[in-house]
């Protein structure tokens, strides 16, 4: 049955969902490669709630993202974005492919040394910050589009992609650095275990697990 409440809550969704910003609008010039757009991810398949391969952020998040860019801009960087706003289904996608232990096809790419049970809360959330539209995950590229030497690819589940895991050359955790300096001046948290996965620390929604695909 369709109630009064049913339909109030439905429209403050949407009213919520229209303030997420496509950040290509706010930066034309940064790199994009959505990967659960893709196959070329750890699931090894697109994921759900992604119709379409675009970087979704709630607007304060792409604000200050916004300001993260002219400063990667001006060391002569650009920013090579691979996922935003995760809708709430797209993780219930991982967390099915987490406890399907007879899928192990891309695991001597993404998680060579541990089992997929202990992918779980650290690497992969049950509830995450992506779903809020206040996180991203993302690299720096020099100018001619080349990806900076982390040290690891990006969602490879390891300690190696922890921020300050010893086994990484100087030049590695310099360019880690780099883009960690950048996004924390801008008001973004790091994230000690991926050195990727950032999150604006004013997020609007912080427990709110938004659902809504992305088209
Ligand atoms: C899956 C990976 N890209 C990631 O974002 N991990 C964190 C822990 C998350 O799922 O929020
Ligand atoms: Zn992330």
């Amino acid at each position: 049955m369709i109630t009064f409440s049913s339909v109030a809550n439905a429209n403050v969704r949407n009213t919520k969902q229209q303030e997420f910003i496509d950040v290509a609008t706010l930066l034309p010039t940064a790199l994009f490669d959505i990967r659960y757009y893709s196959s070329n991810n750890f699931v090894g398949k697109p994921i759900d709630g992604y119709k379409s391969a675009k970087c979704l952020l709630h607007k304060t998040t792409a604000y200050a993202l916004q300001k993260a860019h002219k400063q990667a801009q001006l060391a002569g960087l650009n920013f090579k974005i691979f996922d935003c706003y995760r809708p709430q289904r797209a993780v219930d996608h991982f967390v099915r492919w987490v406890n399907d232990p007879t899928d192990l096809v891309t695991k001597a790419t993404y998680y060579p040394n541990l089992g997929k049970d202990e992918l779980l809360g650290g690497y992969i959330a049950a509830k995450s910050g992506h779903s809020r539209g206040s996180t991203l995950d993302l690299t720096l590229t020099d100018s001619e589009g080349t990806e900076l030497n982390m040290g690891s690819l990006f969602d490879m589940f390891d300690t190696l992609s922890n921020t300050d895991d010893l086994r990484i050359t100087t030049r590695q955790k310099a360019n880690r650095y780099k883009l960690k300096n950048i996004m924390l001046a801008a008001g973004f948290a790091p994230y000690s275990m991926e050195w990727w996965h950032f999150t604006y620390k004013q997020q609007a929604y912080p427990n709110t697990y938004f659902d809504f695909v992305i088209e």
